[in-house]
């Protein structure tokens, strides 16, 4: 019998990463004449990674993962999803941001239902229902689908930003510092839930932190950028703990105590920003 290597066949999932975003640059326009935030940016993301990006406020985070969801284009460079390039934004990407972005005069279900309709139109009501529940049990917020924003403490509003986004069922996620607002203990909550559903739903994840201990926690590999204007990502680094992942366990890895100290040096002594 043949193997591959007999054949000299490659696997087609090696010859082609999932998502690439290669050379990008993006200038904005601004009253004082060009402004350069990113320059010559490679990145290529593997289906199913998790991958956090860090960096110093304006360092142009948000508006790299933009350019994956497709709100704005590279200025010079371009983004691929499974080789094609990403010109506008679509259901296949889905973005998450820190205020939760929920209409507030609709309840929950509402929500999360109003973001299924969007994307399939056609689809029958019943069907609509089951998903709609299907993922707001996912994110135990059953009991609470009736109640409005307004009712929810910030961790429930973030839990239906998220059970939306994966209603639609993407085939990126787009964090933009999600748990940014919320307190310790809910923050924490929902990193795990997190974990969960990106195994449960084998999702390839992008997500923006500021918080190492999150990034150590959740990310396959950290990009840490440097600072703008023209910013780059400065180093890739691999987070080597093995998955399902326990926050004691990691906490008692020696190793992660040399990873966070290596981010800490990237980004307060090699990086330090001018008002750090
Ligand atoms: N539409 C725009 N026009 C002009 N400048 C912009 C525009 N959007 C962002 N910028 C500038 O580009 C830089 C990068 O912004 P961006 O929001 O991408 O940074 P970030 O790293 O995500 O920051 P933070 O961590 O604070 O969210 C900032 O200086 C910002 O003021």
């Amino acid at each position: 019998m043949h193997t591959l290597n007999d054949l000299h066949l490659t696997p087609v999932a090696t010859c082609s990463p999932f998502l690439r975003i290669e050379n990008v640059s993006k200038i904005y326009p601004t009253p004082n004449g060009p402004y350069p935030v990113l320059q010559g940016v490679d990145l290529t993301v593997n289906e199913g990674e998790f991958v956090c990006l860090i960096g110093h406020s304006g360092c142009g985070k948000t508006t790299l993962l933009n350019m994956v969801a497709g709100f704005s284009q590279p200025t010079t460079g371009a983004v691929y999803l499974q080789d094609q390039p990403i010109a506008k934004p679509g259901p296949d990407r889905m973005m998450v941001f820190q205020n939760y972005s929920l209409l507030p005069w609709k309840t929950a279900y509402e929500n999360v239902d109003l973001a299924v309709k969007a994307v399939n139109p056609n689809m029958s009501a019943g069907q609509r229902r089951s998903i709609v529940h299907e993922h707001l049990n996912m994110v135990g917020l059953t009991e609470a689908a009736d109640k409005r924003p307004g009712q929810l403490s910030g961790g429930m509003k973030q839990r239906v930003a998220i059970a939306r986004a994966l209603a639609i069922r993407p085939q990126v996620l787009i964090l933009d510092e999600p748990f940014g607002a919320l307190d310790a203990i809910t923050k924490e909550e929902l990193q795990e839930e997190l974990l969960t559903i990106w195994r449960d739903h084998q999702v390839t994840v992008l997500m923006i932190t500021h918080d190492i201990d999150e990034a150590l926690f959740l990310a396959d590999r950290l990009v840490m950028m440097t600072n703008g204007p023209a910013a780059q990502i400065g180093e890739v680094l691999d987070i080597p703990f093995p998955r399902p992942r326990n926050r004691a366990r990691i906490l008692e890895d020696p190793n992660y105590y040399d990873l966070r100290n290596h981010v800490l040096d990237f980004l307060y002594r090699r990086f330090a920003h001018s008002e750090d």
